[in-house]
């Protein structure tokens, strides 16, 4: 379909316009313990419009709990005060609609009811659908949608559609995904979120990037040795086998979240903060990466083992896991990027469940100094590196590394750190991500979301891995102890090159 503009509002012009947040997979997990609450926190902040409405969409009939089950995600999962003043007028807003997603009747009547809310509420027929549904629902719902005539947009308003993660299970699903669901909506309408992206932390590489005069000039081949990205879950699956078994790390984090902040560390400056100037920054980078050969290449599975001093099962004896399972739960990459800044550059990254603790983190190693004039002072003999480590999450900040004269009369070297955390900077937020990202998409602004095009390249770098993975059974698995950093073969992918993972 014919792509037309809509522009990122600027800062003074955050409040949309009266809108429907409609939310498809409304009973589900998703919407209670983050999409609700992300939006209660929106309301908080005077950044939702005075005509607004949410309406939850599933199949079963929970008209009459599903107000008091969201008000509750809202209390635990958001960290909100049961005594809120702001607490009960939302709730008044948030609506709910049974319907299967099949059912055509179903949905000629959710038009109507949406109708009959922007009569009542003056939401003027503007529209947020939200899928947070299982991705064989994305399209079909999609495709419903524009059968129903709901995917036209009001004169002078919006009607866009968000859709959830995983985009595609392979280059060729992707694909096929993308071109339904552009059949029926202009790209500009759609969302495809990765909510790494609506990270304070992730968005502030790009502010210190080029916020700041003083790290570009060194944030390339000629300083920088290497970059490790860190995507370590302690969590196991969840109690989601089913899911987990078809996707595994490569899929579930490595592809999307990992993919989307090496985009943020290594791409050019864009000549604007506006969705098209950034999105083709991030693509020329995806494209500048050589093809990933699998011998550089790493993946693990866990076995049993104690977490935060807690003995936990292996994989293989999760819910609704294959006993045999070839699944890796960790996966670990060495990626080039081929371009003037980054030739011969390494970026290792790697994402796993069940590891050692919760740590995503970007850890960027300088080179040497060309001469080591305090060699034999250093307090371990050698000089250590300068390391700036952006920490994602959890104790958010930024770490700088660098070395230090030991007081006293002799010229003593040691490694200190010079530290930011946001918590001390601007206290602790509540934010969980989703917020930004909700925002963002009922103010028509994409910078912050993925593109066909995007997805469509870390698609088609990783699935060759994929593919060479599925060809070859690991005989191996599982591979590494749950509460471990992960498996040999990935700490060998670093060895070979002379270099180990950075201590997190
Ligand atoms: N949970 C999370 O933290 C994350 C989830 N995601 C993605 O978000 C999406 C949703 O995840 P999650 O909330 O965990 O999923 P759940 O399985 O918890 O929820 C699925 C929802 O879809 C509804 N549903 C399923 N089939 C139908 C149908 N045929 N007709 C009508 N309604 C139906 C269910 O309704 P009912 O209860 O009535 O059956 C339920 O509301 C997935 O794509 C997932 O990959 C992405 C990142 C994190
Ligand atoms: O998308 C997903 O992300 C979560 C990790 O998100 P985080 O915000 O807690 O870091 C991961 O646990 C899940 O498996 C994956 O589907």
């Amino acid at each position: 379909m014919p792509e037309t503009t809509q522009s990122p509002a600027a800062n003074s012009e955050r409040v949309p316009d009266p809108c429907i947040v409609v939310i498809f997979g409304a009973s589900g997990d998703l919407t209670k313990r983050k999409l609700l609450p992300a939006l209660f926190h929106l309301k908080q902040q005077n950044l939702l419009p005075e005509d607004f409405s949410v309406v939850g969409v599933a199949r079963r009939d929970l008209s009459a709990t599903f107000a008091a089950d969201m008000q509750d995600g809202i209390i635990k999962g958001g960290g909100v005060d049961a005594g809120d003043s702001t607490l009960k007028p939302f709730m008044d807003k948030v609506k709910y609609f049974a319907t299967e997603f099949d059912n055509d009747e179903g949905f000629e009547k959710l038009k109507a009811f949406l109708a009959d809310l922007d009569g009542q509420l003056g939401t003027k027929g503007n529209r947020l659908f939200y899928l947070a549904v299982a991705p064989e629902y994305f399209a079909d719902i999609a495709q419903r949608l524009q059968k129903h005539g709901m995917t036209d947009a009001p004169e002078g308003g919006f009607v866009n559609v968000i859709i959830e993660k995983p985009f595609g299970t392979d280059l060729e699903s992707a694909k096929k995904l993308n071109s339904e669901i552009n059949s029926v909506l202009k790209e500009n309408q759609i969302f495809r979120i990765d909510h790494y992206l609506g990270k304070e932390t992730v968005q502030n590489i790009l502010v210190f990037r080029f916020g700041n005069a003083l790290f570009e000039p060194i944030w390339n081949r000629n300083y920088i040795d290497h970059v490790e990205i860190t995507a370590a879950e302690s969590i196991g699956i969840e109690g989601r086998g089913p899911f987990y078994e078809t996707a595994g790390a490569l899929r579930d984090v490595l592809q999307n979240h990992v993919m989307e902040v090496l985009s943020f560390v290594a791409m050019e400056p864009p000549d604007s903060f506006e969705a098209a100037a950034v999105r083709t920054e991030k693509l020329k980078v995806w494209k500048a990466i050589d093809p990933i050969p699998v011998e550089n290449t790493a993946r693990g599975q866990y076995g049993e083992g104690t977490v935060d001093g807690q003995k936990v099962i292996g994989y293989r004896q999760e819910d609704r896991v294959n006993p045999e399972s070839a699944t890796e739960t960790y996966a670990a990459m060495k990626l080039e990027i081929e371009n003037w800044r980054w030739a011969g550059v390494p970026f290792y990254i790697r994402a796993g469940k069940r590891l050692a603790k919760r740590v995503t983190e970007v850890t960027v190693v300088f080179k040497q100094p060309p001469l080591h004039l305090f060699k034999n002072n250093a307090k371990d003999g050698s000089i250590q590196p300068n390391v700036l480590q952006l920490r994602i999450q959890p104790d958010e900040g930024i770490t700088l590394t660098f070395g230090a004269k030991i007081p006293g009369p002799t010229t003593n070297v040691k490694p200190v750190e010079m530290h930011f955390s946001y918590a001390d900077a601007f206290g602790k937020s509540s934010a969980n991500g989703y917020e930004r990202l909700l925002l963002d998409a009922m103010l028509g602004d994409g910078t912050l979301f993925a593109e066909r095009e995007g997805v469509e390249t870390t698609w088609a770098l990783m699935t060759p891995i994929l593919e060479a993975w599925a060809a070859t059974k690991p005989a191996d698995f599982p591979n590494y102890e749950a509460g471990t950093w992960g498996p040999k073969c990935a700490d060998d992918l670093l060895a070979r090159d002379g270099r180990k993972w950075h201590e997190l």
